[in-house]
């Protein structure tokens, strides 16, 4: 139990006033007035959309027992006010210790880089199980206690969701938790109080410059998981950063590593584990994992090379972690599939519907190089880009498609605020620079419709891909979000059109 003295002991240069009941418990902390009960502790936080100190008055309706503010704020009677000169930071050194420090407890694998984290976590998940441990996974679909599902609303959740699932992880005997951590978390430090005892690199091309502003800042916030992988205060034995050595930031993702370090790669020969003999099919990746403690030959049912790289850098933290060479290939051969990671769709239509989440340039092209490596006809794209998100995607993401597809149908992703008739605008910048002939692009941005009309036109053997969203099961349109599944629509329509 946390009492409001055991708070404030925590923050030794806040300013004090209003009622300070030092033995009043903290029953729970938050940052959203929507979440206030009775006891709580509301944390005002400056947003990008709204300023978290205009809810005061909604937050002690509710039973705040204390605020923690930047700037003065009224409060009634019977309220405690706790200034601090950075609300965010406060929050961050609190609530772990609110939680018990649940990240003590568990061994915790962080996955960080532009794309392929998701999948990796869902490697090292199966990786672990097979292995005889009780693992629990945060990220981009779902977090998962054990076998238990939860919602999620951001790849890596604020410090408060964040540090109350590994404190459930905790209370639930999880031995491990493998998590993604997007660079928003690093650069906003939602991962306070985690202690990792491993981190993967996967890779680093462009995405979510709208955040970072550009793509150092970006990479500097990748590299923070390496520091905090090494920081010496929070030892629970061994450390180990596992690198891409491939991609061209390794070198600064190495420099921050200061614990023992694992390497991997499909072209470094001096990569600790090389992938040889890689053979992508329509069906699956085959290839030999070569490192120092001998090779592991592996067989799996997804494909495409940039999956050979996932499953490097799950096999690497595996071994880190001492798992035995023949679990690994036992848990990897009966891996399945990622929900909305190159996902197949099969409705009986003659043709191939690959269903994925490409939504950044990198992504985009090795969906589609895997794609031409397995085509027997066309192949054909529908996609679009994100509102409200890096608007410098867009074109290259054009241009991508157009450049391998024979087929381009540009449509809508999530429009968030945007004008989607503006984003297609964008997108169709980079495709009128590859168009040429022979190639059909269309722009439709109804979503639902661009599908309709990729599958008319879909011939057998071609290929249709439908990327960007993936797992997602909404469209975040101007107004309203609405039930939308690239894998529903698609099957709906093969249906009516056969
Ligand atoms: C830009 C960004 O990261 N925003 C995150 C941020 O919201 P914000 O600071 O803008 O919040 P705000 O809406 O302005 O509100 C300010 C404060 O007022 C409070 N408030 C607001 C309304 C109210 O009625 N009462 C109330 O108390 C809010 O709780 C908040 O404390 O803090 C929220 C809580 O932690 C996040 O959910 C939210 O993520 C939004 C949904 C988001 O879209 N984030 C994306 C960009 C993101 O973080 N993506 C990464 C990377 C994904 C990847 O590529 O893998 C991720 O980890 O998900
Ligand atoms: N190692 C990789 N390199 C490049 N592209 C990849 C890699 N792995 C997956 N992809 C592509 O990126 C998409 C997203 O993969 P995944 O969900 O595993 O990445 P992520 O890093 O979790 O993405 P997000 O940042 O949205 O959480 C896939 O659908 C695929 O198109
Ligand atoms: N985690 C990514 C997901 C993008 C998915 C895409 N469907 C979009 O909405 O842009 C982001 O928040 O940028
Ligand atoms: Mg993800």
């Amino acid at each position: 139990m946390m009492t409001l003295g055991d708070l404030l002991a925590q923050l030794p240069d806040a300013v004090q006033a209003g009622r300070i009941e030092k033995t009043q418990e903290v029953k729970s902390i938050t940052y959203d007035s929507r979440q206030v009960t009775d006891g709580s502790v509301f944390i005002c936080l400056r947003g990008a959309k709204t300023d978290g100190h205009d809810y005061v008055p909604q937050a002690c309706q509710q039973g705040a027992i204390a605020v923690i503010i930047e700037k003065d704020v009224e409060v009634p009677a019977g309220v405690a006010k706790i200034k601090v000169s950075d609300t965010r930071t406060a929050m961050q050194g609190i609530v772990p210790s609110f939680f018990g420090f649940p990240g003590r407890k568990l061994r915790m694998i962080g996955v960080t880089g532009t794309n392929g984290k998701t999948t990796t976590t869902y490697l090292l998940r199966d990786i672990l199980t097979r292995a005889g441990y009780r693992v629990g996974v945060i990220g981009t679909i779902q977090t998962l206690i054990g076998d238990r599902v939860l919602p999620v609303k951001n790849t890596t959740p604020d410090v408060v969701e964040l540090q109350g699932i590994l404190a459930e992880m905790v209370a639930c005997h999880m031995d491990y938790v493998v998590m993604e951590v997007s660079s928003h978390a690093l650069a906003l430090n939602r991962v306070a109080g985690c202690e990792f005892d491993v981190g993967i690199f996967t890779n680093m091309t462009q995405d979510h410059l709208d955040f970072h502003g550009n793509f150092d800042n970006y990479l500097e916030a990748k590299a923070r998981l390496f520091s905090l992988v090494s920081d010496p205060a929070a030892s629970k034995g061994r450390k180990t950063a596992v690198v891409n050595l491939d991609d061209p930031a390794a070198k600064r993702i190495l420099q921050s590593a200061k614990c023992a370090t694992l390497t991997y790669g499909v072209k470094a020969a001096t990569a600790d584990l090389q992938a040889l003999q890689v053979d992508v099919r329509a069906s699956g990746v085959s290839f030999t994992v070569h490192g120092t403690a001998g090779d592991i030959e592996l067989a799996l049912p997804i494909t495409g090379l940039f999956n050979v790289y996932n499953v490097l850098g799950a096999v690497g933290a595996a071994l880190a972690e001492g798992i035995e060479p023949q679990v690994i290939k036992a848990a990897l051969e009966d891996f399945k599939s990622v929900p909305g990671r190159f996902e197949l769709i099969n409705a009986g239509q003659p043709f191939s519907i690959i269903v994925d989440y490409a939504h950044t340039p990198d992504g985009l092209e090795n969906i589609l190089k895997t794609a031409q490596q397995i085509a027997k006809r066309r192949i054909i794209v529908v996609f679009g880009c994100g509102g409200d998100r890096d608007r410098t995607k867009r074109p290259i993401m054009g241009r991508l498609a157009v450049e391998y597809g024979d087929v381009v149908i540009a449509t809508s992703d999530n429009p968030r605020t945007e004008d989607p008739a503006a984003i297609l605008a964008e997108i169709e910048v980079g495709i009128k620079e590859k168009l040429m002939e022979g190639k059909l692009y269309e722009k439709i941005a109804d979503r639902r419709q661009a599908i309709k009309r990729a599958l008319e036109l879909a011939q057998a053997d071609d290929i249709v891909i439908i990327a960007g969203k993936g797992h997602e099961t909404y469209q975040i349109l101007k107004d309203k979000t609405i039930h939308f599944d690239d894998r529903e629509t698609a099957v709906e329509f093969v249906k009516e059109l056969m």
